[in-house]
């Protein structure tokens, strides 16, 4: 009677297995070598690919040494250092190519003629994030407006552009203020007390974690600490085991990361919802203006003009986890590269606080003051074009796209290498590893750039960053009050060595000796 029951059980079993072998098969092979071929008979070569690690192999090989010796030897030349696989590769294979992330095929793209062709008349709704990304970046920014799509992402940029209207941004300018100027006390009180230098990184990034969680949800610097805290060691265990992102299984490799993430990510989205929830029930009105506040608002009242669908509360967390992801880091890495830049090139120094003389003088610093500190657009400028705290751009094609005589297929991975096009002398001259923020004088947008699309640093299209003009602000004012309170030069212990994780930053940091003025 056992026996037979079981031999209809055992029967069970193994077409469960035969089933889940097919579907992995179907998904981690057939899928992706159709997709492959696809884009092979377009033309396209690229490095031959292993299963299941496609490049990683290759793309996980160690990198040479850092530089040791500080100012003597830095270079702005770093694509072959963040990127030697890309740099190898695009040598062998042109500036459009196939490679694998695992077993999903992308196209790597730094030929801004292709993308203009490519993104021309592709609308916003269809881009689509690759998949692998969507999954592995979930904790982090689950179905904010990083990563959602289609109409749900017009329902969403819709709703959210408005709260980073050029007014509310003004009325965020005081928290950028205080913050940057609770810093400066710092470093003041930490110089009078004997500390020769300072690393000026670490200070910026939480200085600026809590300018964004001010103004993404306006919580208490307590709060806005924990959440930093919790989505910095986030960030921390998606990069160990990110490299891995698109091989079968990986999270399972890494199961100590992915489940430490897992559970990160809901102790984060406990957390902002029960700020949303008090949010909610509380009839005071912020004192400050918040993103948060602005999106809630205009959840319950909509703009008089429109019936605005409600984002959920869920969505309101996933935004609100983008914005603090989205918003402080990039900035912070911004004005960290920054302040590298002007340590090498102390005339930049003066010339910027000559221009600040000038534009503020002694009143107290405004935000409508910050569209006459041109040189300072310059600079910032030159920064995101040298060192881009976004380092690539990552779509989707959700439709078949024609480039020219080409059709790149609907489902097509595309990772467009920003760092590559930003230092390709074949876009910008000879000159182009060199700091010379006068290039963005003439053509304050482009920079001089032989091709519209080959500066990126805030994306392009539809999809373009939301937050640019927040960061504009953030990095204007922060500047200011830094430049009107110290020089700087680069201390002896810096060591540079440019870094992915998942932004670009120095991987040791930057200790800068900072003398009051
Ligand atoms: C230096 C600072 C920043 C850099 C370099 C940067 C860069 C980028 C890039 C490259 C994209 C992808 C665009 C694309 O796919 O074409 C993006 C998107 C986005 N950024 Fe930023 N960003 C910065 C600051 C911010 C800030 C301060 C916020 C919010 C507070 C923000 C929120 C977002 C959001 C929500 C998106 C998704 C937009 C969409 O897909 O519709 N970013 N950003």
């Amino acid at each position: 009677m056992e026996i037979q029951l079981l031999k209809p059980l055992s029967l069970a079993m193994a077409s469960l297995v035969v089933l889940l072998v097919v579907r992995a098969l179907y998904l981690w092979w057939v899928l992706p070598i159709r997709a492959y071929r696809k884009l092979k008979r377009i033309g396209f070569g690229g490095p031959s690919p292993s299963f299941p690690l496609g490049n990683i192999a290759e793309m996980r090989k160690k990198k040479s040494k850092p530089s040791s010796s500080p100012s003597l030897n830095i270079t702005h030349d770093i694509h072959s250092t963040v990127f030697p696989y890309f740099f190898r590769w695009r040598s062998l294979h042109g500036k459009v190519f196939i490679y694998w992330l695992g077993t999903e095929p992308f196209l790597y793209i730094a030929d801004p003629g292709f993308l203009k062709q490519m993104s021309s008349g592709v609308a916003g709704k269809k881009w689509g994030k690759p998949s692998v990304f969507k999954y592995d970046r979930k904790p982090m920014f689950g179905n904010g407006l990083v990563m959602v799509e289609g109409d749900d992402w017009v329902h969403h940029r819709h709703t959210i552009t408005p709260a980073f209207s050029p007014n509310n941004l003004k009325a965020m300018g005081s928290i950028m203020v205080e913050s940057a100027t609770k810093m400066i006390d710092q470093w003041n009180f930490r110089i009078a007390n004997g500390e020769k230098e300072i690393d000026v990184e670490r200070d910026i990034i939480s200085t600026a974690a809590e300018i964004i969680a001010n103004t993404a949800f306006g919580i208490n610097c307590e709060n806005g600490q924990e959440v930093f805290r919790k989505l910095r060691a986030l960030q921390l265990t998606l990069f160990e085991s990110n490299r891995m992102v698109g091989v079968p299984f990986s999270d399972v490799l890494y199961l100590k990361q992915t489940m430490q993430s897992r559970q990160l990510g809901k102790e984060i989205d406990q957390l902002l919802l029960s700020i949303i929830t008090s949010r909610k029930m509380s009839s005071r009105v912020d004192a400050q203006v918040n993103l948060l506040g602005l999106l809630i608002a205009e959840n319950e009242e909509g703009d008089g003009r429109r019936v605005v669908k409600k984002l959920t509360d869920r969505e309101l967390v996933d935004e609100c986890k983008t914005f603090f992801f989205g918003g402080h880091e990039t900035t912070a890495l911004a004005l960290t590269w920054t302040f590298l830049l002007l340590a090498l090139h102390p005339e930049w120094q003066n010339q910027l606080r000559e221009e600040i003389k000038q534009v503020v003088g002694d009143e107290p610093l405004d935000p409508t003051m910050l569209a006459k500190l041109k040189k300072m657009g310059w600079v910032m400028n030159e920064v995101l074009r040298l060192y881009s705290p976004a380092p690539n751009v990552q779509r989707q094609a959700r439709e078949d796209i024609c480039v020219g005589d080409l059709i790149v297929p609907n489902g097509t991975n595309m990772w467009i290498d920003v760092v590559g096009m930003h230092h390709d002398p074949d876009l910008w001259g000879d000159d182009v590893n060199q700091f010379r923020p006068e290039r963005f004088k003439k053509d304050s947008t482009h920079g001089g750039c032989k091709h519209r699309m080959g500066f990126l640093p805030f994306g392009f299209g539809g999809r373009m960053c939301v937050g640019r003009n927040l960061t504009m602000m953030e990095y204007k004012i922060v500047l200011t009050l830094i430049l009107s309170e110290f020089s700087f030069s680069l201390s002896p212990s810096y060591r540079h060595s440019p870094a992915i994780l998942l932004s670009l930053r120095p991987t040791h940091g930057l200790p800068l000796l900072l003398q009051p003025l």
